[in-house]
C-alpha cells in the first residue's frame, strides 16, 4: 500500500454516529466519488464502513476504529479489540493512536504492537501522532509510517494546526523520522494538500475538507460572515 499511495492523495471517508452523513452506504459512496476524482487511497472508521468501501472500490484502505473508553483520551484503534475486529475487513494498513497517553488498561503502546505483530506479521501499521517525540518512538516500535493526524487533538496541541507556519510541525517531523511521514489533519485546501507532498510527505490524508460537507459549508458561512467580504 505505501507504493500505492506515495505522492499521492489519500481521502478519508468518515462520518460518525452524530454526523449527518453516517452510513456504510453513503461513505462507500464518497469513496467511489474520490476514487473518480483521482485518489490513491480510502481511509476509512468502522468493520462496516470498511466492507462496504470494499466493495465498491478498488483502493488501499487505511482502516481505523474509533471507539471511546471510559477514562481515556486515546479513541483510534485503541486496543487489541479493534485491531481483531478490523481485521475481519482486511484492511491494508491499520492507524492507530500513538500519543503518549494513558491507554485502557494501563496497556503500553509498545505491549500492543508487539501483540499485534505477533498476531498479523504482514499487517501495516500506521501511527497517529501529535509531537515529535511521538513519531521519534513510533519509528523506534517498529512502526510501517507515522501520521501527524493528532496534532491539534490532544491537550498538549490544542490550538495548533498542521499548516500553521508553512506546516512547521510536518517539517520537524521528517526531520526526525526517517519512515514515511504521512502529513493528515487539517489539509484543507489543494494547495496546502500540495506543500505538504514537496516538502516531503510520503502522502497526504484529506477528510474533512472532501468529505464532510456541513464542514465544508460552515467554512463558507464563516468566509461570508468575515469583516473582509
Ligand atoms: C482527530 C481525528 O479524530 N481525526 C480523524 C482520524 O481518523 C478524522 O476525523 C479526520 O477526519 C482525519 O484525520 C482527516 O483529517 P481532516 O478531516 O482534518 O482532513
Amino acid at each position: 500500500m505505501l507504493e500505492q499511495i506515495k505522492g499521492k492523495l489519500v481521502v478519508s471517508c468518515q462520518a460518525l454516529e452524530n454526523e449527518p452523513l453516517h452510513s456504510p452506504f453513503i461513505m462507500a459512496k464518497m469513496a467511489l466519488a474520490a476514487a473518480l476524482g483521482g485518489a490513491s487511497g480510502i481511509r476509512a472508521n468502522s468493520v462496516v464502513d470498511i466492507e462496504a468501501i470494499k466493495q465498491e472500490v478498488a483502493l488501499p484502505v487505511i482502516g481505523i476504529i474509533k471507539r471511546n473508553y471510559a477514562n481515556c483520551d486515546v479513541f483510534i484503534t485503541a486496543t487489541m479489540r479493534e485491531i481483531d475486529e478490523l481485521m475481519r475487513a482486511a484492511p491494508e494498513m491499520i492507524a492507530l493512536d500513538a500519543t503518549n497517553r494513558p491507554r485502557p488498561g494501563g496497556e503500553t503502546l509498545e505491549h500492543l504492537v508487539r501483540q499485534i505483530r505477533q498476531t498479523y506479521p504482514h499487517l501495516l501499521l500506521m501511527a497517529d501522532t501529535a509531537s515529535v517525540e511521538e513519531a521519534v518512538i513510533a519509528q523506534q516500535l517498529g512502526f510501517d509510517c507515522v501520521g501527524t493526524t493528532l496534532y491539534g487533538y490532544t491537550a498538549q496541541t490544542k490550538g495548533h494546526s498542521l499548516p500553521d507556519n508553512d506546516c512547521a510541525q510536518l517539517k520537524a517531523v521528517l526531520a526526525a523520522v526517517s519512515i514515511p511521514v504521512i502529513a493528515e489533519g487539517n489539509v484543507d485546501t489543494p494547495e496546502r494538500a500540495a506543500r505538504c507532498l514537496a516538502l516531503g510527505a510520503h502522502a497526504v490524508v484529506v477528510g474533512g475538507a472532501i468529505t464532510r460537507p456541513q464542514q465544508i459549508t460552515q467554512r463558507f458561512i464563516d468566509a461570508l460572515n468575515s469583516p473582509a467580504s
